[in-house]
């Protein structure tokens, strides 16, 4: 049995906690975030135990860290100051790594601590320890700074696959392909409400393409102004290099450039059906998309379908589905199975099934 300290009960944090619990039931999972967190958590057994204070860890195996970055950073000072176990295990999964493990490398530097930075690549613009979900990280990359199979032990329920990256090829990765695109969502819907001001039926005519593109503009800012203020060099070169990408789309559509224009959303396509989002990102899984139409008992129809075919997972990849199809994602364990399933979808639907 090991004793684990989750600092920070939100969605991250909740999240690990019940991954932990699926395949480490023998562990004591001890939480501590602000009283009713700490409180609410422990009501929905997603802790074992609290502590109120961070003081009196001597105890602890295994520290992680799922705070907003800046109190992260805080953290780290405070624990350096406690008396802590001998090669006890310290982790963080913030959304950014240079400065964290900066922080971690100057204060533990004396310490017999093993600090390994982390960060799981998966998440929500929801927030909060009600939004943690056991299968959050299903398949998800989860970033470390440095092998540990300890660690790796203790959170394998999670059932991500773990990937080693330094800090600063994981700031500039991420700055592309997860910080820049919430800044990117966030302007979009603010450019929109002003055009609304002059052009009032903005708001009634945002459709599917919209929504797909600013869902992330619902995160939590808290943790968001943590996030750019952290990696703030890799952002501001994204932006730039965005401003440009506009400014030579914008000369194709001046110029009436047809072909140019053809070419930029091919080449925008291709690259995009290429990438491992497209195909679910599951590489040990065999996956059906099945475009289905938003209709009372679509879902239990398609499974009654498929009920002698083992299924090892069903995602629906629409957060608000109610107003377009939702793609279902089934995933089985053999390719055989998974041609089986598209044969019967095909025959006794009409479905679109990719
Ligand atoms: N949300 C995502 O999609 C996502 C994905 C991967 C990583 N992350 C990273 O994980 C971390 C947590 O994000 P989240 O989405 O779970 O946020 P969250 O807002 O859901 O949870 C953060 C929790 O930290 C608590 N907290 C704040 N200050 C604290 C303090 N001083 N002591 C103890 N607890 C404190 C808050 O009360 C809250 O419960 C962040 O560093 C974020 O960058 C987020
Ligand atoms: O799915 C979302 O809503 C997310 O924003 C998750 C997301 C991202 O994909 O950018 C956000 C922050 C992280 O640090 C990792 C994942």
């Amino acid at each position: 049995m090991k004793k684990i300290l989750i600092i920070g009960l939100g969605l991250i944090g909740g999240s690990i906690a019940l991954g932990i619990k699926r395949n480490h039931p023998e562990h004591q999972i001890i939480g501590h975030d602000k009283k009713e967190v700490q409180k609410l958590a422990k009501s929905l057994g997603i802790i074992d135990e609290t502590i109120p204070r961070l003081e009196q860890i001597q105890e602890i195996d295994v520290i992680i860290l799922a705070a907003p970055i800046n109190v992260t950073l805080e953290i780290l000072g405070q624990l350096s100051q406690l008396e802590l176990k001998k090669d006890v295990i310290i982790t963080d999964t913030g959304s950014t790594k240079s400065q964290v493990m900066e922080k971690a490398i100057k204060v533990f530097h004396d310490k017999n601590v093993k600090f390994i930075g982390g960060h799981p690549m998966a998440g929500s613009h929801k927030s909060g320890i009600l939004a943690s979900d056991v299968n959050l990280f299903e398949n998800a990359y989860y970033v470390l700074t440095e092998e540990n199979s300890e660690l790796q032990g203790i959170l394998s329920g999670l059932h991500a696959k773990f990937i080693i990256l330094n800090p600063e090829e994981h700031d500039k990765i991420t700055g592309q392909v997860s910080h820049f695109p919430h800044i990117l969502a966030s302007s979009l819907v603010q450019q929109s409400d002003d055009y609304s001001k002059e052009h009032p039926l903005v708001k009634n005519l945002a459709a599917g393409g919209f929504r797909d593109m600013t869902r992330i503009a619902e995160a939590d800012s808290t943790m968001w102004t943590a996030v750019l203020l952290s990696n703030p060099e890799p952002i501001l070169n994204r932006i730039k290099d965005f401003k440009a990408q506009l400014d030579e789309i914008s000369e194709k559509i001046s110029l009436k450039d047809e072909k140019a224009i053809k070419s930029f959303f091919d080449t925008g396509k291709k690259i995009r059906q290429g990438m491992e989002i497209h195909k679910g990102a599951i590489p040990n899984f065999y996956d059906l998309f099945i475009s289905v139409p938003d209709e009372k008992g679509v879902i239990l129809r398609v499974l009654a379908l498929l009920q002698d075919i083992s299924i090892t997972n069903i995602k629906i990849n629409e957060e608000n589905r109610e107003d377009i199809h939702g793609q279902l994602q089934i995933s089985f364990k053999t390719e055989k199975d998974l041609v089986r399933a598209r044969e019967i979808i095909e025959f006794a639907t009409d479905f679109k099934v990719a």
